[in-house]
């Protein structure tokens, strides 16, 4: 983590996998714990867990800065939300590639940021699903009438097969926020392959409709 932050990274992402929500497990709070003092930047909890609740309190308490999950995932999506910003993080839904936009629709006061998922949840190392381009569009276009009417931003947030040559591009259909795990750590450069994506996220925002 120390490494990816000296590297150019702004956030660190953080993958918490169920084995039940997901096929696959990996880490919980005491790990968040751990490294929390390793590192200034933002936790940015991503929850791949089902029941959601009783795992919030725990994570703010591991310092955990944002905190998203999945809305089929928790019973009722507007008191997790609310429990999350209860407990001082900024709080977001996340978006299966089958799963509708429509979710946020009525909790778009609760919502600090959007997460739109281009693989299915899981596994790092899939291949973005292009169909995570005319989704970003939506959401974009939901999240700007919003910040119009209101004048406040929600961030739109992409995860899952983000690489160098595809960033410009999700970058162009609305993303501001952008998870990149095996594009970073399979890589021996941190420094030069985040540099790299900076690049061509610039590319990408000449692009923006
Ligand atoms: O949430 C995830 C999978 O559920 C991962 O964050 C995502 O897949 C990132 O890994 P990669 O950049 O290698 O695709």
């Amino acid at each position: 983590m120390r490494a990816v932050a000296a590297a150019g990274a702004d956030w660190i992402h953080f993958d918490v996998m169920d084995n039940h929500y997901v096929p696959n497990l990996t880490i919980g709070p005491m790990v968040c714990e751990a490294i929390r003092p390793h590192v200034e930047l933002p936790i940015d909890v991503h929850l791949m867990v089902e029941p959601v609740d009783a795992l919030i309190p725990m994570f703010a308490k591991a310092g955990a800065n944002v905190i998203t999950f999945h809305p089929e995932a928790s019973r009722h999506v507007d008191r997790s939300l609310a429990l999350i910003r209860d407990h001082g993080c900024q709080a977001g839904l996340v978006f299966n590639p089958a799963t509708p936009l429509d979710w946020m629709d009525h909790v778009m006061d609760r919502l600090d940021l959007v997460l739109l998922m281009s693989v299915n949840p899981g596994f790092g190392g899939q291949s973005f699903l292009p169909s995570a381009l005319d989704k970003l569009r939506q959401a974009r276009a939901r999240i700007d009438r919003w910040q119009a009417a209101t004048g406040r931003a929600i961030l739109l947030e992409i995860d899952g097969g983000v690489k160098t040559d595809n960033i410009a591009q999700i970058r162009a259909a609305g993303a501001d926020t952008f998870v990149a795990g095996s594009a970073i750590f399979g890589k021996p450069d941190y420094a030069k392959v985040i540099a790299e994506l900076r690049a061509q996220i610039a590319h990408g925002e000449s692009s923006w409709a």
